[in-house]
């Protein structure tokens, strides 16, 4: 029977919102037998227990992962060279290795540093899906439904452990992709880092107004859509931004210089600088979200 399934034993450490969402979908599709937890917070690792996301857990990175067929990393970027370095001796010979930290640059590079070179069964990967809440009472089973999954998998990678962990991710829903680690940090800063940085920003420059509880009394819609991201937990994004940050700057410089030539346009009254940047944005959106 357990020859059968995709992932017979699957470890997790790290078992929070984007890992026990990730149990929980594998679970749903029949495609686990055993899933151990690894964490530092053992209150929340009980209660992953008792939520039914994982059977078991430990403490101890390195007890974790014996005999598992595939380990995933759901840590905050910052803890995965600490992981690599737990676990390095104590993976089982066809062990598959993954992650889903939101940056690959740093998190290959810690791989590289640990292992002294990228292990064959290593494939970096980042689910493009997620909400602003964090821990494993947040996780859910249809979060990567319909969503997108980037694999960066290195020259070296076996093929065999990339499409397992495909396989893994398309058991959830998910449709998966391939691309470059440097091409993956320049798009994710654009796409997902620069919004976060703009959302705290503007939340915090509100905030620090002397008629903050008038601003955010009158805040309509737009506004908690816009700011909905601010909630996120920001360890994580102070991570993340440090991470990534020579794509994040480049991103922000651009950005500002759009920012500058908008409020130029509007001190100058230049009514067409104006409406052409709103009608090009409206458009670019209309078209991304057609369905
Ligand atoms: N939140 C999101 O929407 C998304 C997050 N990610 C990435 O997924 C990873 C996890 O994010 P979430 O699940 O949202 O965070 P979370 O805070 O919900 O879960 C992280 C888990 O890691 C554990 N942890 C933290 N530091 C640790 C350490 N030093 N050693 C062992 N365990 C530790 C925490 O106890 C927690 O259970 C991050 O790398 C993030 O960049 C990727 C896609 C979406
Ligand atoms: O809350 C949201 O909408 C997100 O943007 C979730 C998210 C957070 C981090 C990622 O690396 C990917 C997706």
């Amino acid at each position: 029977m357990g020859d059968t399934l995709l992932i017979p034993r699957l470890t997790i450490i790290g078992v929070g919102l984007i890992g026990g969402s990730l149990a929980r979908a594998l679970r749903r599709a029949g495609a686990v037998g055993e899933v151990v937890g690894c964490g530092r917070n053992e209150q929340s690792l009980r209660r992953g227990v008792e939520l039914g996301v994982i059977d078991r857990y430990t403490s101890d990175p390195a007890a974790a992962v014996e005999g598992a067929d595939v380990v995933v990393i759901c840590t905050p970027v910052s803890a995965m060279r600490a992981m690599f370095t737990a676990i390095r001796d104590h993976l089982a010979p066809q062990a598959i290795l993954t992650d889903v930290g939101s940056v690959k640059g740093c998190v290959v590079a810690d791989a590289q540093a640990v292992f002294g070179s990228l292990p064959e069964r290593f494939v970096p990967g980042h689910p493009i899906a997620g909400t602003e809440n964090s821990g494993v009472e947040a996780s859910f089973a249809e979060l990567y439904e319909r969503r997108r999954v980037i694999l960066t998998p290195h020259v070296e990678s076996d093929a065999a452990a990339v499409d397992r962990v495909r396989t893994m991710w398309q058991c959830c829903g998910a449709e998966v992709v391939e691309m470059g680690v440097r091409h993956h940090d320049e798009v994710l800063a654009a796409t997902s880092h620069l919004p976060h940085v703009l959302a705290y920003t503007v939340v915090d420059t509100l905030a620090s107004m002397d008629d903050r509880a008038e601003i955010f009394r009158f805040a309509a819609g737009g506004f908690r859509d816009f700011t909905r991201i601010s909630a996120s937990d920001p360890a994580m994004w102070r991570d993340i931004c440090l991470a990534n940050r020579d794509c994040l700057v480049r991103t922000i410089d651009e950005y500002v210089d759009n920012l500058q030539r908008l409020r130029s346009a509007l001190i100058a009254g230049d009514e067409t600088t104006v409406f052409e940047t709103f009608r090009r944005a409206k458009h670019a959106r209309d078209n991304f979200y057609r369905d």
